[in-house]
């Protein structure tokens, strides 16, 4: 039987990302929120509130062989919800449990990259919960489960570039952070990477991103430069004097060539048929 797969938070930016990539190769279900406008006729698209909601209900509904979990919400109730899913998984034969962590996981330590075998410390909510569902996930058999942590994720319909964009054209404030070392991806990337880890069944902890990393100032400068000649009014916001690292280094995660990419890589794909070519470029 080919696998059935549950995306909770499926109508968001990452988990939209997955469902479209993910949706012509196996039996896919998804949940949405707040956008009853774009999935409340979808036959295979359920509402679902955090707040209200019994997952376990769902689970019995769909059975799924395997969740993906890219929900947002209050961080108290995800935790609750994430123990049914990984009771669920625990009880339920070959069931296993991707849940899209983050890089916040390590917002404790700013002094290096992340690693895979780095030990985590969290400091924000945001981390402190992701990183409370890792733990939650590590007390389950090794094979049921994949902890994927993102960095900053790019693309060409990112919230953060469609910010940008909009900064530009209205000639608006757009922060950026000269102290800020980051490594990141893009919405279409990290799908083919999950997708790879489903079709495999990889299981453990795999960092998502670039294999090299980059200022945040200069990262928005660059795409900013890349999709034309108007300018946002930057905004530099020092938070400390020396360089504060916040990257998920993919050192043993990846191996096939397709899945490992540099910044420079992501900058074209977010500027993709934006950047004018010049007659120098294409002579290159
Ligand atoms: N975007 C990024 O750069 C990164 C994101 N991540 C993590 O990935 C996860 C998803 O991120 P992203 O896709 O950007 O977030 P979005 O806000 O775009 O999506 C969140 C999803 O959760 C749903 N949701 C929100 N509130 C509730 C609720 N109360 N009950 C049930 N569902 C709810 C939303 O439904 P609806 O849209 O219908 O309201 C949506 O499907 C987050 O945990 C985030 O930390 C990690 C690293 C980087
Ligand atoms: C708002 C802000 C961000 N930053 C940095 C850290 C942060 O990860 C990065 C992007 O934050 P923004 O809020 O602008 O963008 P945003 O896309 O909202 O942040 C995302 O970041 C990634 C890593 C995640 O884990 C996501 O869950 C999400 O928190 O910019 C600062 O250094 N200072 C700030 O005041």
């Amino acid at each position: 039987m080919g696998k059935r797969i549950l995306i909770l938070g499926a109508s968001g930016f990452i988990g939209n990302a997955l469902y479209s990539e993910l949706q012509s190769y196996f039996d896919v279900y998804g949940t949405y929120y707040s956008n009853f406008s774009d999935f409340s006729k979808n036959q295979v698209f359920y509402h679902f509130d955090v707040e209200k909601d019994d997952v376990e209900a769902l689970l019995n509904t769909i059975k799924p062989s395997v969740i993906i979990s890219c929900l947002g919400g209050q961080f108290d109730r995800l935790l609750d919800v994430h123990k049914q899913l990984s009771s669920y998984a625990m009880v339920t034969p070959n069931c296993r449990l991707f849940f899209i962590s983050t890089v916040k996981v390590f917002d404790g330590i700013k002094s290096y990259p992340a690693l895979e075998t780095d030990k985590a410390f969290a400091i924000s909510n945001q981390g402190k919960y992701a990183l409370a569902v890792e733990k939650l996930l590590k007390e389950l058999p090794a094979q049921r489960y994949a902890i994927i942590r993102l960095p900053l994720v790019l693309g060409v319909n990112a919230p953060v570039v469609t910010n940008l964009k909009y900064a530009i054209a209205s000639q608006d404030v757009f922060e950026i952070y000269p102290d800020l070392v980051i490594n990141v991806t893009t919405d279409t990337r990290l799908s083919q990477q999950i997708h790879y880890l489903v079709n495999q069944s990889k299981y453990g902890i795999f960092h998502v991103g670039s294999s090299d990393l980059i200022h945040h100032s200069d990262l928005f400068e660059e795409i900013s430069e890349k999709l034309g000649s108007n300018k946002p009014i930057f905004k530099q916001v020092y938070e400390s004097n020396t360089d504060r690292f916040e990257a998920v280094l993919p050192k043993k995660s990846f191996s096939l060539k397709e899945h490992k990419y540099n910044v420079l890589d992501i900058v074209n794909e977010v500027t993709l048929n934006q950047s004018i070519p010049t007659l120098k470029t294409t002579l290159l």
